[in-house]
């Protein structure tokens, strides 16, 4: 039975749940189970904190699992990124107070307060920086102003929450996150299965399926628009002049397509949702 490691609250946790269940699993009824079998499935749920989830996947006590990049690289364990999610995007960056021009160059001798100090030291020392890493649980952008640091490092999304404390990043990119799955490295044949079902929600999530007629002598500009996954499918009409094409299309890209098709001589231009697809 494969034993899957899936964040139980924080930011993660909500969408992870989504794709699970979109994915054919077997959630949590109640937000205070721990641990959900799914014996359809042959597989077991452990609900635990996204911070702990590469810690149990890294020993080897859960086979795989649903977590930030930013968490794994802080923890330092063995698990290993296996797939990204698409989702949970985010960006961790260094943060001073406006104005007070300090660099990462000026770091040294500095105190920096974060949340991730695996993360933000690896950094450090790959630079030759020596600082002081104040460990802070959350809410790290109050530190400066209460004294206890010179700058931040932290998980920066829209970035509304270091505007509001007053701050300001400077400094490279420590490092762009996203949900990922993580591995522990022996290979389980339900892992295989659990990441293509995932794939395929993702795929559903970003793909439409767009179906139009098209004159024959406009058939190559218009699957050219339309190249799909491999290659767009193309059928006969009862008027030997027209053909019927169907591909997928990025779903952000819907509108800008069929406008495109429309312009080489598509018409009957459709689309519809993809509820499930394996790749
Ligand atoms: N505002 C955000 N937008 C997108 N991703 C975020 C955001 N905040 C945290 N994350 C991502 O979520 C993961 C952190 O999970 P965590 O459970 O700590 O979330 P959290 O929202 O900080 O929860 P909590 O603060 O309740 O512990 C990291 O991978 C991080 O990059
Ligand atoms: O750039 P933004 O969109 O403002 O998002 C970034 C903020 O979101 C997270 O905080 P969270 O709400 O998880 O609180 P925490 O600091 O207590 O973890 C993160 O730690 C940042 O503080
Ligand atoms: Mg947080």
């Amino acid at each position: 039975m494969l034993k899957i490691a899936v964040p139980n609250k924080g930011s993660l946790s909500e969408t992870a749940f989504q794709m699970l269940a979109e994915a054919g699993y077997q959630g949590r009824r109640d937000s205070r189970e721990l641990v959900v079998l799914d014996p359809r499935n042959d597989v077991e749920f452990f609900y635990l904190r996204p911070r702990d989830i590469a810690t149990y996947v890294g020993s080897g006590a859960l086979d795989v699992g649903i977590t930030g990049r930013d968490l794994l690289l802080d923890s330092e364990s063995p698990a290993t990124e296996t797939a990204t999610l698409d989702f949970g995007e985010s960006t961790f960056r260094f943060a001073r107070p406006k104005g007070t021009g300090i660099e990462l160059e000026t770091l040294e001798g500095k105190r920096v307060a974060t949340s991730y100090p695996g993360l933000v030291g690896a950094f450090l020392k790959e630079r030759g920086i020596t600082a002081t890493l104040v460990r802070l649980d959350g809410a790290v952008e109050s530190a400066v102003r209460l004294g206890v640091a010179d700058a931040v490092a932290d998980v920066v999304s829209t970035g509304s929450t270091l505007r509001t404390a007053g701050l300001e990043i400077f400094g490279p990119v420590i490092l762009e996150s996203t949900a990922v799955l993580i591995s522990s490295g022996t290979e389980h044949p339900g892992a295989g299965t659990l990441l293509r079902r995932l794939q395929g929600v993702l795929v559903a999530r970003q793909y439409v399926l767009m179906d139009y007629d098209v004159r024959v002598e406009h058939l190559d500009e218009a699957s050219a628009l339309t190249p799909g996954i491999e290659s767009p499918t193309i059928s006969p009409l009862h008027d030997p002049e027209w053909v019927a094409v169907r591909s997928m299309v990025p779903r952000r890209d819907t509108n800008q397509v069929m406008d495109a098709l429309y312009e080489v001589g598509a018409r009957a231009i459709l689309v519809s949702p993809i509820h499930a697809a394996r790749i």
